[in-house]
């Protein structure tokens, strides 16, 4: 275990590197020390990656470390966060961060008028490259819900609009916007796919 070891979150989101950091601390309790429960450092570069257009959001992810690793010159991840509604085929999908700009809240919900079936999914990627020109590997996280008329405080892009199915865990009924940041840790798209990549974080420990 190296604690010179460190990993760069690259994000121009400054909301998922604080999801992210408390996320990843809860996964390892027993790490360098009580200041830092990680072995390793994780530090952040907020550079906003290009995103080449493309239909899957794991080569969408893929591209982004890359660049990421060659721009940093080391140990990368990179997210790409979609929100998927199931009547329009799973778009907005990767492009949700253009749509939630120009439509709103009540925009996306609008979007979903002609169709009974509300249904949709949150969906995260993170990619890790050990360094510039290495593989790149991909850790994803599906959460099931539907789209809703905005409810609670808007501290995070579409939170407010997504309320997770009661299957998911301890939801209470709530959108995201709505639960305690502890509870939407802990059963949220980003959650599971950070699980995946401190999985494997843990292979090369
Ligand atoms: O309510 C939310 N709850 C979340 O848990 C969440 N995670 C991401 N987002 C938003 O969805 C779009 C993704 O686009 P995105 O993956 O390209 O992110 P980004 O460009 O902001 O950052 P990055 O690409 O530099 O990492 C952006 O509008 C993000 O703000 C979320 N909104
Ligand atoms: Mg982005």
């Amino acid at each position: 275990m190296s604690s010179s070891r460190t990993i760069t979150f690259v994000t121009g989101n400054a909301n998922k590197l604080r999801e992210f950091t408390a996320i990843i601390s809860s996964l390892f309790p027993h790490g360098q020390s009580e200041a830092n429960p990680l072995p390793f450092t994780i530090s952040s570069a907020k550079l906003d990656l290009v995103e080449i257009q493309e239909k899957t959001p794991e080569a969408i992810a893929a591209d982004k470390c890359k660049r990421a690793a060659e721009l940093v010159g080391g140990e990368v991840v990179t997210e790409d966060t979609c929100l998927c509604f199931d009547s329009l085929g799973g778009l907005p999908g990767p492009y949700i961060k253009w749509f939630l700009e120009t439509l709103g809240h009540q925009g996306l919900n609008n979007l979903l008028a002609a169709y009974e079936d509300k249904s949709a999914s949150a969906l995260c990627i993170f990619a890790y490259s050990a360094g510039p020109g290495k593989e790149v590997r991909t850790f994803t996280g599906r959460t099931k819900g539907r789209i809703v008329p905005a409810r609670g405080d808007n501290k995070f892009g579409w939170d407010p609009i997504f309320e997770p199915l009661s299957s998911e865990g301890n939801t209470n009924g709530h959108t995201y916007a709505e639960m305690d940041r502890t509870v939407k840790n802990g059963l949220s798209h980003r959650y599971k796919a950070v699980k995946e990549l401190a999985d494997f974080l843990k292979t090369t420990i």
